[in-house]
């Protein structure tokens, strides 16, 4: 019995708009913009499909334009969504607001347009075409964030319709006699529409596995960083350091540790309050992440102490370091907190004959020790 293009289309609408549901359902209220974008884009796909079919039995009639031009809008839409969604996972910045009306552009023409069969087919299918490719590009292109897994089923999905779609554009534009409607049972419908229900279950999948990897990666930074500062939490940047000691013992580079403790910091909660007191840490984590180069660490090790690892640094270097490090804490808290935050620090180089961090942490913390007890606001170098 040979297919009915009519009737795979109207299972492919059905089936996308499971998908839609399915998405919301699953990954409503999840918190990711990426999500959102791409339960907003299945849901408009769903609708444009819908109306898009309904379309079909107003054929050549005001009905007809009034269905088809929408749907034109909401598939154009939808890949736009997408795209973000995309773009997000990958690491990549928004796309333009302005992208949202460029995607008006096409059903206008396609509306102004819709008496000439060849034109708006052509138009229509060869902007929706363009559009999946660029999706395709964005999803498999190398060198940005995402596994292949859920970029290979968005990537292969997009660029195999691209190609179905492409082709209706000008089969409709430039052989018109052979596709008179979208549902005329011609190969490359037929094939389209059933390419089209694969396509959506695996761009479904797809962006369940994207969601997933997003989810997971913000639970791993989660469970290294210290919540109220955004630098390391202590195990994260005990584990990190351990790995450089090992490296810098083995190659023979220089390393500094440096334990940094606020002045003072019980008077500043009982004077000024709690929320004074962790805007005071902010900033300190703030000003030495500004400070650091990419190769050290830092870390929040207890209430108000943190731990930086200097790589490739020695002593001089280190108390430079230290200077620039104390006018700008001094300079912004008094811009920006209107009092003065000053520390204590204890600094020591990582020697050939230490075992292990405990070596360099216990001389750390006694020359911390030392400078808090010769009046603070000082550092003081391991002997
Ligand atoms: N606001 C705020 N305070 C904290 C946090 N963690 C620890 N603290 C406070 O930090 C204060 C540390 O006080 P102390 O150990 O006496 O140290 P200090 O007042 O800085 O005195 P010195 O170190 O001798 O200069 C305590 O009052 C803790 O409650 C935090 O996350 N937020």
């Amino acid at each position: 019995m040979p297919l009915d293009s009519l009737t795979l289309m109207i299972v492919y609408t059905v089936n996308v708009t499971a998908v839609a549901l399915g998405l919301s359902v699953a990954l409503l209220g999840q918190g990711s913009r990426a999500a959102l974008c791409a339960q907003a884009s299945a849901l408009t796909q769903a609708i444009g499909w819908s109306c898009l079919v309904a379309s079909g039995f107003f054929r050549d009639t005001w009905g007809d334009l009034l269905l088809s031009a929408p749907a034109m809008l909401l598939m154009s839409l939808s890949l736009v969504l997408l795209l973000q969604a995309v773009r997000k996972w990958r690491g990549r910045p928004c796309l333009p607001r302005r992208l949202y009306l460029a995607a008006l552009v096409m059903p206008l023409l396609y509306a102004l347009t819709f008496h000439h069969y060849p034109w708006r087919v052509g138009l229509a299918n060869g902007v929706i075409g363009a559009q999946m490719l660029w999706l395709a590009a964005e999803a498999i292109r190398p060198g940005a964030p995402g596994s292949w897994r859920w970029r290979s089923l968005i990537g292969g999905s997009m660029a195999t319709l691209a190609l179905v779609t492409l082709w209706c554009g000008v089969l409709g534009a430039f052989f018109t006699e052979l596709y008179p409607t979208f549902a005329t049972p011609h190969p490359v419908n037929l094939i389209g529409s059933l390419l089209n229900n694969a396509a959506t279950v695996l761009t479904g999948i797809g962006v369940l596995a994207a969601y997933r990897e997003e989810a997971e990666a913000q639970l791993k930074t989660l469970a290294i960083t210290d919540g109220l500062t955004q630098v390391l939490n202590r195990r994260a940047w005990s584990e990190r350091t351990e790995l450089q000691l090992a490296d810098a013992k083995r190659y023979g580079h220089p390393m500094i540790m440096l334990m940094i403790d606020l002045d003072r910091f019980k008077q500043i909660n009982d004077r000024r309050g709690h929320a004074t007191g962790d805007q005071a840490l902010q900033l300190t984590a703030s000003v030495l992440r500004e400070e650091l180069r990419s190769g050290d660490l830092v870390g929040r090790y207890g209430g108000e102490e943190f731990c930086v690892l200097l790589s490739h640094t020695n002593e001089a270097a280190a108390l430079a370091f230290d200077q620039r490090l104390r006018q700008r804490l001094r300079r912004r808290s008094e811009q920006e907190l209107g009092f003065t935050l000053e520390y204590s620090a204890g600094l020591t180089a990582h020697r050939s004959k230490d075992t292990s961090l405990d070596d360099l942490l216990r001389r750390a913390d006694a020359a911390l020790y030392e400078a808090k007890r010769a009046g603070r606001n000082q550092v003081v170098m391991s002997p």
